[in-house]
C-alpha cells in the first residue's frame, strides 16, 4: 500500500525528470554510418535500457542525447523544448580526482557550497567523506560518481555501463541503489548496459539497437523491485537475450 509520503514523493518526482524525442537521429565517423533514423521518445520520469551486440551505436546515441557528439542527421528534443535540462552521465569508470578526497570530487563543479553530507547517505557512504579515492572498492568509487551526479539534482541521468566492471553480487547491490535513487527523485534515465538481465531489473522500456536502427522496443510490466526469481522476469530476460543474440 502506498503512503501519503510516498505518493507526494512520487508526485514532487514526476514534476523532477523531462521528456526527450529523438528524432531521425543518424551519426557517421568516416564511411562508417553507426546509427540512422533513430526515433525514441523518453516520456518524464521514464526508466529506459538500450541494448544490443557489443560496437552496434548504444554509447554513442547516449553521447548524442548527453551533446558529446554532434548528430550528421536529426535532433533530440528535451520537454516543451524551451530549455536545456540539467544532464549528468555516469560512466564504466567513476573518474574521479585522486587528489580530492570524497566529499571534495562530489561537490567539484558546483558554484555554490552546497552540504553533501545527504548525498553521500543516500549512496551509502556517510562515513568515507574523507577518504581518497584510492582507498575504495570499484563498487564504493561508483556510488561516489552517483553522488557526484546526483547532487545536481539531474533531470535527465545518463547511464553508460555504470556498473559493466563491478562484481556480480555488487552489481546488484548497485542496481538497487539506482532504482531507489531513481524512483524517490523522479529523473528520467537512459541506460546503455550489455546486461539483458539489468535492463529487465531496472527499465521501464528496453530498446535494442541493431544494424544502426531501434529493432525493438519492449515494455516492462512487471512491479517493482522486482524479483529475479519471479517467472515472468525470467521469461522476459530469456526473450529478449535470444533477440539480441538472433543472426542478423
Ligand atoms: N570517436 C569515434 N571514432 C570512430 N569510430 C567510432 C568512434 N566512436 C565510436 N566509433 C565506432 O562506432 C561504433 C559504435 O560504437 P559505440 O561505442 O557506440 O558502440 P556500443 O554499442 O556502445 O559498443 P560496446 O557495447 O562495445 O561499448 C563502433 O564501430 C565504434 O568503433
Amino acid at each position: 500500500m502506498q503512503t501519503m509520503q510516498e505518493g507526494q514523493a512520487g508526485a514532487d518526482a514526476a514534476r523532477r525528470g523531462i521528456a526527450v524525442s529523438v528524432q531521425g537521429l543518424g551519426k557517421s565517423y568516416g564511411a562508417r554510418q553507426v546509427l540512422r533514423g533513430i526515433d525514441l521518445t523518453l516520456a518524464a520520469g521514464e526508466f529506459v535500457a538500450v541494448v544490443g551486440r557489443s560496437g552496434c551505436g548504444k554509447s554513442t546515441l547516449l553521447r548524442l542525447i548527453a551533446a558529446l557528439e554532434t548528430p550528421a542527421a536529426g535532433a533530440v528534443r528535451f520537454g516543451d523544448g524551451t530549455a536545456l535540462p540539467e544532464t549528468r552521465v555516469m560512466f564504466q569508470d567513476s573518474r574521479l580526482l585522486p587528489w580530492k578526497n570524497v566529499a571534495d570530487n562530489v561537490a567539484l563543479g558546483l558554484s555554490r557550497h552546497v552540504d553533501v553530507r545527504p548525498v553521500l547517505q543516500q549512496v551509502g557512504l556517510e562515513d568515507r567523506a574523507h577518504d581518497w579515492p584510492s582507498v575504495l572498492s570499484g563498487g564504493q568509487r561508483q556510488r561516489v560518481a552517483l553522488a557526484r551526479a546526483l547532487v545536481h539534482d539531474p533531470q535527465l541521468l545518463l547511464l553508460d555501463e555504470p556498473l559493466g566492471a563491478l562484481d556480480a553480487l555488487t552489481r546488484i547491490e548497485m542496481q538497487q541503489v539506482i532504482e531507489r535513487l531513481w524512483r524517490s527523485r523522479g529523473f528520467t534515465a537512459l541506460l546503455v548496459t550489455h546486461d539483458v538481465q539489468e535492463a529487465v531489473a531496472l527499465a521501464d522500456r528496453v530498446v535494442l539497437i541493431e544494424d544502426g536502427e531501434i529493432s525493438m522496443d519492449c515494455r516492462i510490466d512487471l512491479p517493482r523491485p522486482r524479483s529475479r526469481g519471479n517467472p515472468l522476469f525470467a521469461k522476459l530476460e530469456e526473450d529478449i537475450l535470444s533477440r539480441v543474440l538472433q543472426p542478423a
